[in-house]
């Protein structure tokens, strides 16, 4: 591998955290390495001609976290964006909070494979729960750490030092069957949000909700309002300096709830490479 393209979307920053991971231990075996955050660059087509000239030599690296299961809208827009025929080995990762990594990293294996990528390897990374800041112990709090840094690194030691091997899509297919069947369910669904008010009498019209979205869905008018780009990340809510945005399920509610799916699925390991 010459040359590596990481694409990530990191509304919380566990994302793009093992993008830097990846993208620095790429860097110390001298890979060129190109990053694209999908928050800030908006036409990432000139960053895709990279990969159509390196060829075989190229590596495309594309991370996403896991919401309800799934990989989140701005990341499988990305994919699907992707010029047919691309044909460069792919490597999907995926940050989870803990309660279920469901189906992510199996739908972006599905995309990378329609677009004739062949999987050189993948990654599944635990993170801290990004719907939890309020909470003092929030599921998967401090992940990833130095242990799944450890794993990344593994990860880019057999990309970058071994002969190129190829694995089968079939492995990213690795959740129990009935887990399987109700996320490929949901990708049949339209993506849902949690609807959201704004407190008038509480909200600056500070714009800060409108800076954190990694989507440019807010508008200000003059307080907030969200566009159907909204994708549900929170930011919005956990950077309001004025808790003005309130969801219309309490974040003590979406708390427990996700504590009842951590002890349900009891999911392991909880970071993985492939
Ligand atoms: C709306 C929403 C839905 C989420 N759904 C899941 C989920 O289904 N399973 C899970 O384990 N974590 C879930 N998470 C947690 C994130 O996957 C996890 O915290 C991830 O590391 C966040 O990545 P980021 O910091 O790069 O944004 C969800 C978070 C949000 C905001």
């Amino acid at each position: 591998m010459k040359t590596a393209l990481i694409v990530y979307c990191s509304p919380a920053g566990s994302t793009r955290h093992v993008a830097q991971v990846i993208g620095d231990r790429l860097e110390e075996e001298a890979v060129t390495v190109h990053r694209l955050d999908l928050a800030i660059t908006k036409d990432p087509s000139r960053y895709v001609g990279l990969l159509k000239t390196a060829g075989a030599d190229a590596c495309l690296f594309v991370g996403s976290p896991v919401y309800r299961d799934m990989a989140i809208p701005p990341v499988m827009a990305f994919l699907e964006d992707l010029p047919e025929g691309i044909g460069c080995p792919a490597v999907p990762f995926i940050t989870w909070g803990g309660a279920s990594s469901g189906i992510a990293l199996w739908q972006m294996g599905k995309a990378l494979e329609s677009k004739g990528c062949t999987l050189a390897g993948a990654a599944k990374v635990l993170g801290v729960h990004s719907m939890m800041w309020p909470s003092d112990n929030p599921v998967g709090q401090g992940h990833p750490d130095a242990d799944d840094d450890r794993q990344i690194g593994r990860l880019i030691d057999r990309l970058t030092k071994t002969p190129a091997d190829t694995l089968s899509f079939e492995v990213l297919d690795y959740q129990p069957a009935a887990v399987g069947a109700e996320g490929k369910k949901k990708l049949e669904q339209p993506w849902t949000i949690i609807p959201k008010t704004v407190d008038e009498e509480k909200c600056t019209q500070c714009a800060i909700c409108k800076q954190v979205c990694p989507v440019g869905a807010v508008t200000l008018d003059p307080g907030p309002v969200f566009s159907d780009r909204c994708f549900d990340c929170f930011n919005c809510v956990r950077e309001c300096p004025e808790d003005a945005i309130v969801p219309a399920v309490p974040l003590e509610k979406i708390d427990a709830n996700i504590r009842k799916r951590v002890a349900k699925f009891d999911e392991r390991p909880y970071t993985q490479i492939f």
